[in-house]
């Protein structure tokens, strides 16, 4: 049988005080490039996955977030490439500081509805519709 070793990446969905959401632009030389996503990133060895999305927000937005204000939304179940993608999204509503592209190309906010016409990753469109019931 193929052995398959799933990745487990964290995201966060932060949502302002008018139900927008923050996605942040993949650089052009990663892999999915250009794609706007959720900031985020893997989970390391070691780590909660709260510990990491508290790391990963710190790192590429430059904001502080608090584990106990990390609220798990759903997930997302996909291939990716070799591996399998486990995506945990949270839904995150307080934290400290403005977020800046720090790793990104650009950030936005947008509503939940407009993101069906952005490029996302294949994994995240079935998140979109979880965000626009719970947002
Ligand atoms: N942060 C984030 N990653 C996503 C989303 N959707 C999605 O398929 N991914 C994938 C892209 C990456 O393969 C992985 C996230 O890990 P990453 O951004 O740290 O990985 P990377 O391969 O770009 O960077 P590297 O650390 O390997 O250089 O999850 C999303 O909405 N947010």
């Amino acid at each position: 049988m193929m052995q398959i070793s799933p990745l487990l990446v964290v995201a966060a969905a932060l949502v302002d005080a008018d139900g927008r959401v923050l996605l942040q632009q993949r650089p052009p030389h990663t892999s999915l490039p250009n794609l706007w996503e959720f900031p985020g990133g893997k989970v390391e060895p070691q780590e909660t996955p709260e510990a990491a999305l508290v790391r990963e927000l710190e790192e590429e937005l430059g904001i502080n977030a608090h584990a106990s204000c990390l609220a798990p939304a759903t997930f997302a179940s996909a291939p990716l490439g070799e591996r399998h993608l486990l995506l945990l999204l949270y839904v995150c509503r307080k934290w400290q500081g403005v977020p800046e592209a720090r790793h990104a190309t650009a950030l936005q906010w947008v509503r939940p509805a407009q993101m069906y016409a952005l490029d996302m990753p294949p994994a995240d469109l079935p998140l979109i519709g979880l965000l626009e019931s719970l947002i």
